[in-house]
């Protein structure tokens, strides 16, 4: 299928349109439109409980975990509507991976921890695993780290290692966006710079979406941002124009801290 590339080179991997979620009654979602570029980081931002995290959970369909919560519009991926009811859940969230606020290793080994994720979807010989549990850790910055120790609990590392060992976790399933929920909320400024400095890396090669309640790091990292406020997108452009020149009020207010 040819793919459509705007002026600026920009391709929609994700298109957002029209979407509403729902809380029961509640609508945390108010017809958001957005697009994700390829090897782009986008940010989200704006005040605690704007529907940040919402979002990214409608972008793999996490919510189908939890009862009355549902989603309406389209969410376009190589456009097919991953809200479809026959989308493959597995599939997807392969495809669209997430890393979360708190580190989440699973209770078992370093190499276990990636192996496991993998073995979710492919049967590999031991020495094809060995490699792809390499490549991750080292996509992941944490290999020169880990590799002595590969048989220790995940759960033995630091904080910032065990982030980088989930991110290790997401890459190996080859997955193409790569949703990130606050990944530096509960690490230190040297690990934080790390996974900064990661995502950078990572986006030559995947669509990245990250959700962050620091407008420097938002700064930092991401090529575009988009504000919300009480459920709606406020405004969307590259990161440079929001932070320098929003074109809405609110937008302005909450870069300056002037509320959130
Ligand atoms: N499980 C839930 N049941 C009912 N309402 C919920 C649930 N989770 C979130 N909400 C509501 O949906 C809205 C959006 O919440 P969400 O967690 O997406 O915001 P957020 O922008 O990520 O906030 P924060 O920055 O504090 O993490 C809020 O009004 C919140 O109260």
């Amino acid at each position: 299928m040819p793919v459509a590339k705007d002026s600026a080179g920009l391709e929609e991997r994700v298109l957002v349109r029209n979407l509403d979620f729902f809380y029961g009654e509640s609508k945390a979602l108010k017809s958001i439109s957005v697009p994700l570029y390829r090897n782009k980081v986008t940010a989200f931002i704006g005040p605690s409980g704007c529907g940040k995290s919402t979002l990214l959970r409608v972008l793999n369909r996490m919510y189908e975990l939890y009862p009355k919560q549902h989603a309406e519009g389209e969410v376009l991926f190589d456009g097919a509507n991953i809200l479809d009811e026959k989308q493959d859940l597995n599939l997807l969230r392969a495809r669209i991976g997430m890393v979360f606020q708190k580190p989440t290793p699973f209770p078992m080994s370093i190499y276990d921890n990636i192996a496991f994720g993998i073995g979710l979807y492919e049967k590999l010989p031991r020495s094809e695993l060995d490699g792809r549990v390499e490549t991750a850790l080292r996509r992941a910055a944490l290999w020169s780290e880990v590799k002595d120790k590969l048989n220790s609990s995940g759960l033995s590392l630091s904080g910032g290692q065990q982030q980088r060992l989930c991110i290790a976790r997401t890459v190996a399933v080859k997955p193409e966006v790569i949703l990130l929920d606050e990944p530096c909320s509960a690490l230190d400024p040297i690990s934080t710079a790390k996974i900064e400095e990661l995502i950078e890396e990572l986006k030559d090669d995947y669509t990245i979406v990250i959700v962050t309640h620091n407008m420097q790091q938002a700064g930092r990292v991401s090529d575009f941002t988009a504000f919300m406020y009480l459920g709606e997108l406020v405004e969307f452009d590259s990161t440079e124009k929001i932070f320098t020149s929003p074109g809405d009020k609110r937008t302005q207010d909450y870069i300056t801290g002037r509320f959130g």
